[in-house]
């Protein structure tokens, strides 16, 4: 599978909005195979908030499909199955409530966001459930991967645990490559 930038449709009328957020049948034809079995949702009170590097290692390792629930992030993708031609490239896409882009992410990538306002929600499908030993990240500012974070100059706002995240060389990480590499995103119409 690849990552994937999905814009649903909503339907507005006098009372405001709705959208599906998620079919099984219509995500597996856009190629998206997954048996999401947690939702998780965060917030983050400060815009300038950075969560991630982060990823499970094997066996529960998760394919990810983010949204924003309010406000907006920069959310990111980093390739790090080791035999694959993209390893280490990452990939970003801003996603706000207002339009309900979703990022799909496959296992093999670690990932994170940036918050571009105050009391951002982020809510995302996994489809492993949480394991904290199989916890790992990545420095959010490793120089080899170079996210080209929209913080304009500012620190951001980090967990302890963030900030103690190894470099990708140093990372422990044992991702298979699934001959799919990480491709510029298209934008649906
Ligand atoms: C991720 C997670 C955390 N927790 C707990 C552990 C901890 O006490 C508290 C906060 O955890 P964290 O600091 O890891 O939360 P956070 O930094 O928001 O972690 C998340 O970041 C984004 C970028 C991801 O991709 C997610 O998979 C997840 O790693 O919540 C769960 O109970 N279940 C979960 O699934």
């Amino acid at each position: 599978m690849t990552v994937q930038l999905i814009i649903p449709r909503f339907f507005a009328d006098a009372r405001g909005w709705f959208v599906e957020t998620w079919t099984r049948q219509r995500y597996a034809d856009l190629g998206i195979v997954t048996d999401f079995c947690q939702d998780n949702h965060s917030l983050s009170r400060q815009a300038g908030t950075i969560r991630g590097l982060h990823y499970q290692s094997i066996p529960y390792a998760q394919a990810k499909l983010v949204r924003c629930l309010r406000g907006r992030i920069f959310d990111v993708a980093v390739d790090i199955r080791r035999d694959s031609p993209t390893f280490g490239a990452w990939i970003g896409a801003e996603l706000t409530a207002e339009k309900g882009e979703q990022l799909f992410i496959p296992s093999g990538y670690a990932h994170g966001f940036l918050t571009l306002e105050d009391d951002t929600e982020v809510a995302y499908k996994v489809d492993a459930y949480y394991a904290p030993e199989a916890d790992g990240g990545i420095a959010w500012d490793d120089s080899t991967i170079g996210i080209d974070w929209p913080l304009q100059g500012r620190a951001p706002l980090l967990s302890e645990k963030d900030r103690k995240l190894p470099m990708l060389k140093e990372a422990d990480i044992d991702f298979p490559y699934d001959g799919n590499p990480l491709q510029p995103l298209k934008v649906p119409k």
